[in-house]
């Protein structure tokens, strides 16, 4: 479907075949990320990953991330640090008080918003500088905020390296070590970060990561809560594979095949991207006849390709995990049917973190605890309303109840 939104031309994708054939066969001509006021205000002038042009410096700065933050090795070195995050959660649910302790969370939820909210000024520039919606106000404090909290990350990692520099080493540490200095050899272009760029990087890393699984979690937990039976043969796995004698370990998820089904099947479903970041046609190109001019906005629509009764027949709307059992997904971009990570070259590289934190986090869930809806709420009338945007989210918080049901495992 083509569109004129303002002054800027637009497509919208929404089958399998036609994402397959925008974000494969002519992927590079639609690698670009659009420029647009929010994520220019919030986003560092984008000079971090998620938002900058395709290019050198995109190609440079996401080989870096990929390489020291988000290999399969380096996630399984940062493994001990989730058990740890996990027990204090499994903790303080057993205790039945979950505390919000960061106002980094509510940030990052402010400022998706924000990226993902319809701003006339991105369409008819010349409205942009009446602030009709209040947009650019409420970016500039969102900026401003988020900014506050990266120098201080930035300032306590400076001062913890002066003091002992036999640290180890994490993700920020390693971005400070190489600013001013070229950060890709093998790439002509010398490319050099400042505390702009870094502070871009860290912005685009914590919102692309806190965001996206925590969305990804809370619909997986209301899918098994909607599906009693789904949630009894993914609690019957997990005791057949683990035991109740102790809680589930990263080592064990390989084994945990109906986990996988559940997690496909609510992706599929809810994917916490709906329309992935959008994207922008570098040059002009004529796909099978139909002309698309250079700077056309390309938004993928990943929640209706996932329901596409076409390809996952009737029951496309319906939660069936099953549907899984003799399909693998990998999302490395080999499939198109469902694509909560998006594909080609401009994929999330954070899928393999993001599915390592979400089968962990549902899986701990599942065992250690039983789950109840409040006393007036039915599983078949839990409301499932999503609010779109930039993320997905429920557009209403989920209260359930949880009871722990591992005797066995005792906490301090
Ligand atoms: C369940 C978890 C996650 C989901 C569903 C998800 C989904 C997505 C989607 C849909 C995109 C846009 C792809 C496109 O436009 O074609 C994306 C991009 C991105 N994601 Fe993720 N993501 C997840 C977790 C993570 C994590 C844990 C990280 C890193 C710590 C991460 C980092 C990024 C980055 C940096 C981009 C921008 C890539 C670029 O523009 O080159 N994501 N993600």
């Amino acid at each position: 479907m083509s569109l004129q939104l303002g002054q800027v031309p637009a497509i919208v994708i929404s089958s399998s075949k036609a994402a397959e054939s925008f974000l494969k066969t002519h992927d590079i001509v639609f690698a670009n990320r659009p420029k647009t006021q929010a994520s220019e205000l919030i986003a560092n002038g984008s000079k971090g990953l998620a938002f900058f042009e395709y290019g050198p410096h995109w190609r440079s700065v996401r080989k870096f991330c990929t390489l020291k933050v988000l290999s399969a090795s380096k996630v399984e070195m940062f493994g001990p640090i989730r058990k740890q995050e996990l027990d204090v959660l499994v903790k303080s649910l057993e205790k039945a008080g979950l505390h919000e302790q960061f106002d980094v969370k509510k940030l990052v939820h402010e400022g998706l918003a924000l990226i993902g909210a319809f701003n006339l000024a991105d369409y008819v520039p010349w409205l942009g500088v009446f602030d009709l919606q209040g947009l650019t106000r409420a970016c500039k404090k969102v900026r401003k905020s988020l900014d506050e909290v990266l120098e201080v990350i930035i300032t306590e990692h400076e001062q913890a390296t002066n003091v002992d520099t036999n640290r180890h080493e994490d993700f920020v540490d390693m971005l400070l070590s190489i600013m001013h200095k070229n950060i890709d050899h093998e790439n002509e272009h010398n490319l050099v970060i400042d505390r702009t760029n870094v502070k871009a990087i860290l912005h685009d890393m914590i919102v692309a990561a806190i965001d996206t699984s925590a969305i990804s979690i809370v619909w997986i937990l209301s899918q098994l809560l909607r599906h009693p039976r789904v949630m009894k043969i993914l609690q019957e796995e997990i005791q057949n594979e683990v035991g109740n004698t102790r809680m589930v370990e990263e080592k064990d998820l390989k084994k945990l095949n109906y986990l996988d089904m559940v997690i496909d099947e609510t992706l599929r479903l809810y994917p916490t991207g709906p329309l992935l970041i959008p994207h922008e046609c570098r040059e002009s190109i004529t796909i099978d006849g139909y002309f698309i001019k250079e700077k056309t906005r390309v938004i993928v629509n990943a929640w209706a390709i996932g329901r596409d009764p076409n390809v996952w027949s009737e029951n496309a709307e319906e939660f069936y995990p099953e549907r899984f059992i003799d399909k693998k997904m990998n999302y490395q971009g080999q499939e198109f049917e469902s694509i909560p990570f998006g594909s080609g070259r401009r994929h999330c590289p954070g899928i393999h973190l993001g599915l390592i934190t979400i089968k962990l986090v549902i899986a701990q869930l599942a065992h250690c605890f039983n789950w109840e809806l409040p006393y007036n709420i039915s599983p078949s009338n839990l409301n499932m309303e999503e609010k779109f945007g930039l993320s997905m989210p429920r557009a209403h918080n989920l209260y359930a109840i949880p009871s722990y049901r591992l005797a066995d495992v005792k906490h301090d």
